[in-house]
């Protein structure tokens, strides 16, 4: 038997196949700590982390045609087109040889969420959406001290905005649907963590 999320994601067939991975989108604005919880969850249940920001600066660092694109993209907060991003996140599901995956900062617009679904025929066992205010995730991302270019003050109000704007509106879409699984991230790491654990099924941590 799996989990809770498995059993919510089961195929018509009742089984998890290659065709029917399960897939969490984890969700929330700029520094609310999405990456942080996923190497948790990774950790303790399995799962396969996919960050569309991770894949996308990769890809601008391998040299692709469509690599200064992005890169201007990022500096200005704005979202890639989807076609791109599908095609990373897509790519990388497939390597992973896993069939469960968590989708971190993906769908970011209804464009996102809408190509996703008509591409893969995915749809999440639920979202994880880490709530937090502004001004935490403000103090939060201008000290993080990992290079990256959209970690400055300008970029970051931009990134805010479109998060008010166009990725509010997945959760939204998703809260419709009883999907999102709503978390106050303006805690502790640990605090935070154990009520992401107590969301996934205690017995699909993995064993020491
Ligand atoms: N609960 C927390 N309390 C304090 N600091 C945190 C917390 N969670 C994460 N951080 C720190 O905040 C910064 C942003 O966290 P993280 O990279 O996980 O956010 P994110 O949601 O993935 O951001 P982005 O959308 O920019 O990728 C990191 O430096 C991280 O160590
Ligand atoms: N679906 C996405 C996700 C991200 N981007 C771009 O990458 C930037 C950084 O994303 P993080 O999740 O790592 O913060 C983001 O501001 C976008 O420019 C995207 O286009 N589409
Ligand atoms: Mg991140």
């Amino acid at each position: 038997m799996g989990t809770v999320v498995e059993a919510a994601n089961k195929g018509v067939n009742g089984s998890i196949t290659e065709k029917n991975p399960t897939v969490v989108f984890v969700l929330g604005g700029p520094g609310s700590g999405k990456g942080t919880q996923c190497a948790n969850i990774v950790e303790h249940f399995g799962y396969t982390h996919l960050s569309a920001g991770d894949l996308l600066r990769a890809e601008i660092k391998s040299g692709s045609e469509n690599g200064t694109m992005i890169q201007n993209m990022i500096k200005e907060g704005k979202i890639v087109p989807s076609e791109v991003t599908i095609k990373l996140l897509q790519r990388a599901m497939q390597e992973s040889g896993n069939d469960k995956f968590l989708i971190d900062g993906f769908p970011r617009n209804e464009e996102n969420r809408a190509a996703f679904e008509n591409v893969t025929g995915i749809e999440p066992a639920f979202v994880l959406f880490f709530d937090c205010p502004e001004e935490e995730m403000e103090r939060r991302l201008l000290s993080r001290n990992q290079g990256r270019e959209d970690d400055n003050i300008e970029t970051i109000r931009k990134r805010f905005n479109v998060f008010l704007e166009s990725s509010l509106p997945v959760i939204n879409y998703y809260d419709g649907k009883a999907k999102v699984r709503k978390i106050d991230a303006a805690r502790p790491v640990q605090d935070i963590f154990e009520t992401v654990k107590a969301i996934f099924a205690p017995k699909n941590e993995k064993a020491d």
